[in-house]
């Protein structure tokens, strides 16, 4: 059976090697914890349909290894995406500090109006947090990001974390913003969407004839 939806997006999941990308993605995709995550080699993928205001959302979803051998291999799938997450680890400075060479890559190489959600992942590791909220939201909004603080082992925020950066998306393609028929915008129309497009000439009453220009 065919999926129906109206839009699909690209997503990209980035920041240092482990910081948590791979098991946001699993806790999104499969509502679980991923007990035994080895480092990602190039690049994993996932997708999956949600629905945000109405619509019908296919998330085209791409997890890049954070390791900085791999960087090559990830920077080439960064083309034409419309959203991604950013993730940092909240126990790890040095994940944190790293978030600026990652943000000046995804806007260089992604698209310049790609939205991006910054994640601080690892909510449940309070206690050797190293990072406060208030510095990373300060970032985030220097940045011009969505922010918020994920677990991908208690699934905190993690679905909110996609659903925001595609409400956003959508949000700027009604405004006009962003134009999904443009190329490299990560953004296409789903058969859902193209279906509602055509349904004008098949609500035409019998008989009558459409103008042609
Ligand atoms: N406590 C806690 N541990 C987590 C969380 N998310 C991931 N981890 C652990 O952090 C480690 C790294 O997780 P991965 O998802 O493999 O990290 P990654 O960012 O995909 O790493 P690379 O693929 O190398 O880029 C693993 O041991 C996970 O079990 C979380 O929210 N809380």
């Amino acid at each position: 059976m065919s999926e129906s939806y109206d839009f699909l997006f690209k997503f990209l999941v980035i920041g240092n090697a482990g910081t948590g990308k791979s098991c946001l993605l699993h806790q999104f995709i499969e509502k679980r914890f991923k007990d035994e995550s080895n480092h990602t080699i190039g690049v994993e993928f996932g997708s999956k349909i949600i629905s945000v205001v109405n619509k019908m959302v296919k998330l085209q979803i791409w997890d890049t290894a954070g390791q900085e051998r791999f960087r090559s291999v990830t920077r080439s799938y960064y083309r034409g995406a419309a959203g991604a997450l950013l993730v940092y680890d909240i126990t790890s400075r040095e994940t944190y500090n790293a978030l600026t060479t990652w943000l000046s890559d995804a806007r260089m190489l992604a698209s310049q109006n790609i939205v991006i959600i910054l994640c601080g992942n690892k909510k449940d590791l309070d206690a050797d947090r190293e990072v406060t909220f208030l510095e990373a939201s300060r970032f985030a909004q220097e940045n011009e990001l969505m922010f918020l603080e994920t677990s991908a082992l208690t699934g905190e925020n993690v679905e909110e974390a996609f659903v925001q950066c595609a409400r956003k998306i959508l949000n700027k393609i009604e405004s006009g913003e962003l134009d999904p028929e443009r190329m490299g915008s990560g953004i296409q129309y789903g058969d859902a969407a193209l279906r509602q497009l055509r349904s004008p000439r098949r609500a035409q009453p019998q008989g009558t004839q459409e103008c042609g220009c």
